[in-house]
C-alpha cells in the first residue's frame, strides 16, 4: 500500500514501558485510525502483525540494538526480511553513513527493493544522507534521525523543518517529516515546508511521556 499525504500515527512502545505489547500497539492503530491517520508505523514483527488490522499502509522497523555499533533501526536484511514477513508494507531503514555490522545501506535498499519487493523508507538526518538515499532508489527519505547522530547533536527540542524544506526542494521523491512534531502547529509547518506526510509517535502513542510533560511544566512544584 503506498503512503498518502496525511498524518502518519507511530505505535511504539519499548520493553520497559507498561504499554509493551502486540495488544496496546494494535488498540493504540486502531484508535490512530479513528482519529484520522492515514498510515502506521510500528516496530517488530509482532506489532507489525497486530497493527495491520487498522488497515492502513504500515511503515514497518525493527530496531535491533548493538553494543559496538550505532545502527539501530532494521539495521541488516535478516531484519528487513523479518517485518515483510510480518506483513509491513514499507520498510524503514537506518540510512545514516555510521558504522554497522553488515551491509552498506546502498546494498540493503537495493535488496529490500528487488528481493522483498517492498519500498523503502529512508531514515536519515542530514541532506547529504538523504540525497544519497534517494540516489539508492528509496521510495520516501524521512527525517527521523536529525538529532539523534553526532553530526547533529546536541539534540533541539524542536523538529529539523530546514531538513524538511531543504530536501523537499531539491528531491523528486516524497520527503516526510519525523522527530519532535510535537504539536498540530507544528505538523502544519511540516505541511508548509513542502512534506508529503508527517510522522507523529510520542506526542501521540506515549501516555508517560505526555503524562511527564504535564508534570513538569504543568503542576507547580
Ligand atoms: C530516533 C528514533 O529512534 N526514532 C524512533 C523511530 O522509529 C521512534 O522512537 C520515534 O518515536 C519516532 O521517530 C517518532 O518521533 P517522535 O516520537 O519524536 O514523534
Amino acid at each position: 500500500m503506498k503512503l498518502p499525504s496525511g498524518l502518519i500515527v507511530s505505535c511504539q512502545a519499548r520493553a520497559d514501558n507498561p504499554l509493551h505489547g502486540p495488544q496496546f500497539m494494535g488498540a493504540m492503530a486502531l484508535a490512530a485510525r479513528d482519529g484520522g491517520a492515514v498510515g502506521l508505523r510500528a516496530n517488530g514483527p509482532e506489532d507489525i502483525a497486530a497493527v495491520i488490522a487498522a488497515g492502513l499502509p504500515v511503515i514497518g522497523i525493527h530496531k535491533v540494538f548493538s553494543d559496538d555499533y550505532p545502527v539501530y533501526i532494521t539495521p541488516d536484511f535478516a531484519a528487513a526480511e523479518a517485518i515483510v514477513a510480518a506483513g509491513a508494507d514499507i520498510v524503514a531503514l537506518d540510512c545514516t553513513e555510521r558504522p554497522r555490522d553488515g551491509e552498506h545501506p546502498k546494498v540493503l535498499v537495493r535488496r529490500i527493493r528487488e528481493e522483498l519487493g517492498a519500498e523503502v523508507f529512508a531514515d536519515i538526518s542530514t541532506v547529504d544522507e538523504g540525497l544519497a538515499a534517494a540516489d539508492w532508489g528509496a521510495t520516501y527519505v524521512a527525517t527521523t534521525l536529525s538529532g539523534y547522530t553526532e553530526a547533529t547533536q546536541p539534540k533541539p527540542d524542536e523538529p529539523d523543518l530546514k531538513l524538511l524544506e531543504t530536501l523537499a526542494r531539491r528531491l523528486s521523491v516524497p520527503v516526510v517529516a519525523e522527530g519532535r512534531y510535537n504539536s498540530p502547529a507544528l505538523v502544519r509547518q511540516a505541511f508548509g515546508a513542502g512534506a508529503h506526510a508527517v510522522v507523529v509517535g510520542t506526542m501521540i502513542t506515549n501516555p508517560r511521556e505526555i503524562t511527564r510533560m504535564f508534570v513538569a511544566q504543568g503542576v507547580p512544584l
